[in-house]
């Protein structure tokens, strides 16, 4: 942090932290439905079960710094938390992939309450191909390339079967998406500029299994 509290700009905040930024805006959009205007580190701690140096900490990334013996005025925190996640624009993303986790990510409307906005899907399966779920269309992997160079979208989002994901993530990035949300379990190589953020299920089952066991012993 600089003299003013603030990171600056071109620091990594680390991934730990961006993870749990989602999550003290949930909580504060809560905090904000019960008429609470100010709210200090030890008690968003409290509820969230977490080290309040850490809370102060991460909401520092967001630039606002709470008051002594006050707080954090609820609705600054949330603008600023919105602001810095992006969760007050519209980034528009392809989906490649639509089989059971593309449809079900397709279906989930909370994404866009996030930023997150799928305007289109993309397979190879001449069924999938001009059906829709919900107000998504799936169209013919070929448009990918006639589309993205209408449309500036720069997230995609990857859920096609492991064995063509490395092929698939390269024709994305030749269509100029920047960042891709890695939902198969290959690892890409792609250019150091892209922004890959792999998410695996079986991870945090792998977790959960293992405490699990732990507890029981
Ligand atoms: N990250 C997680 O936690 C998690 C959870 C479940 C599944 N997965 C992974 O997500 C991926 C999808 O799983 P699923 O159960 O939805 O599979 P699925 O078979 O239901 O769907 C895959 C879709 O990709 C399409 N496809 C195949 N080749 C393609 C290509 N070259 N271009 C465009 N589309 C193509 C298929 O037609 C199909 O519709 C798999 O890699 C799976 O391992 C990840």
């Amino acid at each position: 942090m600089n003299e003013t509290g603030k990171y600056k700009m071109n620091r990594k905040v680390p991934e730990p932290t961006l993870k749990r930024l989602p999550g003290y805006l949930y909580y504060l959009d809560k905090v904000k439905e019960q008429g609470i205007i100010n709210i200090s580190a030890p008690m968003i701690g409290k509820d969230l079960k977490c080290d309040p140096t850490q809370v102060v900490k991460d909401l520092a990334v967001t630039g606002i710094k709470g008051k002594p013996r006050v707080g954090y005025n609820t609705y600054e925190l949330i603008h600023a938390l919105e602001d810095y996640l992006g969760f007050n624009r519209t980034n528009e993303a392809f989906i490649v992939g639509a089989g059971n986790l593309g449809s079900a990510l397709m279906a989930y409307q909370e994404h866009q309450s996030l930023g997150l906005k799928i305007i289109a899907a993309f397979d190879v399966d001449e069924k999938k191909i001009g059906t829709h779920v919900g107000r998504i269309h799936i169209l013919e992997y070929n448009k990918l390339f006639s589309l993205s160079n209408r449309l500036d979208v720069k997230i995609g989002i990857l859920t096609t079967p492991n064995s063509v994901a490395q092929d698939v993530a390269e024709d994305l990035v030749n269509c100029g998406i920047k960042a891709i949300w890695n939902f198969t379990s290959a690892i890409l190589h792609l250019p150091d500029d892209i922004i890959v953020q792999s998410t695996s299920m079986s991870s945090y089952a792998a977790v959960l299994l293992r405490r699990l066991n732990d507890s029981e012993k």
